[in-house]
């Protein structure tokens, strides 16, 4: 197939609830919808989900834009692949950046998924009919309002929670909850607000029973995580610091983790988080799929992710009705019970894009022929 024709959507919708990390708090979201088009007239939908401020990771909204327009796109536009290993291919030159090129590759897979006439989950080799799906909640100013999200989304059917926890908001915190729901799979994510210095801070964590601790130092650290992990009996399971199979294989090597979070905008595409899902299994380390809040079609390509076997922990992949009054997609992606169906019926990643809704809150179009 040939690409002849990119849309770029600068996508705002506002979350229901602000949402805070040990980085910052935010309450609206800024992503990039792309939309691709092939010489029949095919589409095929992505979604770049970059943080707006360079927080979580080095990219924002605006380096992605600048990614996109400036080196990708003319790399890609008009080029003829009939693989995802061809397509990337085209930038293979370019380093880093892997948010802006993940949604331009997530889409290729919806077009080329599409064009065979099979679903996302089946060309990425996926085996589960749905996924089991947790929730990751916010830091919040007092502990009645987490107690009480905890329980709504208990209610909900979620099959486990994990708190955003920093120092400061941590034992106390974990202490309470585990008061209350002493058996609930429960985890904690730091992202990145505790140092080596706190070894003997994070030992006391262990009592707490908890199925990991994500992400305790620096962002971009395999080393210090492999000390820590000798220490501590409670899992560490890496994010922010994976970005390819490769710093994937060395973190294993090194047993800086038992667990990685795998979210396909970190590490540039779906092909990549395949491969790292992969190197993970022959290591026998689960994985599971985080989020960066997705709207519709970004949460549908995780969703079509999580049906490779071994993402066999329940992830951050929640309905999309735990941020946004309304999405993008037609259906909206739900978890009823705890549970996302994947979609098989239907070519690609089996959700209609409703771009009425979308025109409805868009903040910038930029097209390309
Ligand atoms: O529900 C989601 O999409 C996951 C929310 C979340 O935990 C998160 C959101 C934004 C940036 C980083 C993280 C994280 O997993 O560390
Ligand atoms: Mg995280």
């Amino acid at each position: 197939m040939k690409l002849v024709r990119i849309e770029l959507y600068h996508v705002r919708m506002n979350l229901k609830d602000a949402f805070e990390t040990s980085f910052g708090r935010k309450s609206e979201l800024n992503h990039l919808i792309i939309k691709l088009y092939d010489e029949s007239g095919a589409i095929g939908w992505g979604e770049t989900a970059s943080p707006s401020k360079p927080d979580y990771c080095p990219e924002t909204l605006e380096t992605c834009l600048h990614m996109q327009r400036d080196f990708l796109i003319p790399a890609i536009l008009g080029k003829s692949f009939d693989t995802v290993e061809e397509f990337t291919g085209f930038y293979e030159w370019v380093r880093g950046n892997n948010f802006a090129k993940a949604g331009l590759e997530m889409a290729v897979w919806d077009l080329l998924a599409k064009s065979r006439g099979i679903s996302l989950s089946k060309m990425l080799g996926g085996t589960r009919p749905y996924i089991e799906s947790g929730v990751s909640l916010g830091i919040e100013p007092d502990i009645n309002t987490l107690l009480s999200k905890i329980e709504k989304y208990l209610a909900e059917g979620y099959k486990r929670i994990k708190l955003k926890i920093k120092p400061g908001r941590d034992l106390t915190v974990l202490a309470e909850v585990r008061r209350h729901y002493p058996d609930v799979p429960l985890t904690a994510d730091a992202n990145s607000a505790y140092t080596l210095k706190d070894i003997a801070h994070l030992k006391q964590f262990d009592r707490f029973n908890l199925a990991m601790i994500e992400q305790p130092l620096a962002y971009d650290d395999i080393v210090d995580h492999a000390l820590l992990q000798r220490e501590l009996e409670t899992p560490v399971c890496l994010d922010e610091s994976i970005h390819s199979v490769e710093n994937a294989r060395h973190a294993l090597e090194l047993g800086s983790c038992r667990v990685i979070n795998i979210k396909p905008g970190r590490v540039g595409g779906l092909l990549e988080a395949r491969k790292i899902h992969d190197v993970c299994q022959q290591y026998d380390v689960p994985v599971w799929c985080g989020g960066m809040h997705e709207y519709g079609i970004g949460r549908a390509h995780n969703v079509a992710l999580c049906s490779l076997p071994n993402f066999s922990m329940p992830g951050d992949v929640s309905g999309s009705d735990k941020y946004f009054e309304e999405d993008l997609t037609q259906p909206r992606v739900l978890a009823p019970n705890g549970r996302i169906t994947v979609p098989t019926d239907n070519p690609g990643i089996g959700y209609e894009v409703n771009e009425e809704t979308l025109k409805r809150h868009l903040a910038g179009t930029y097209n390309f022929t």
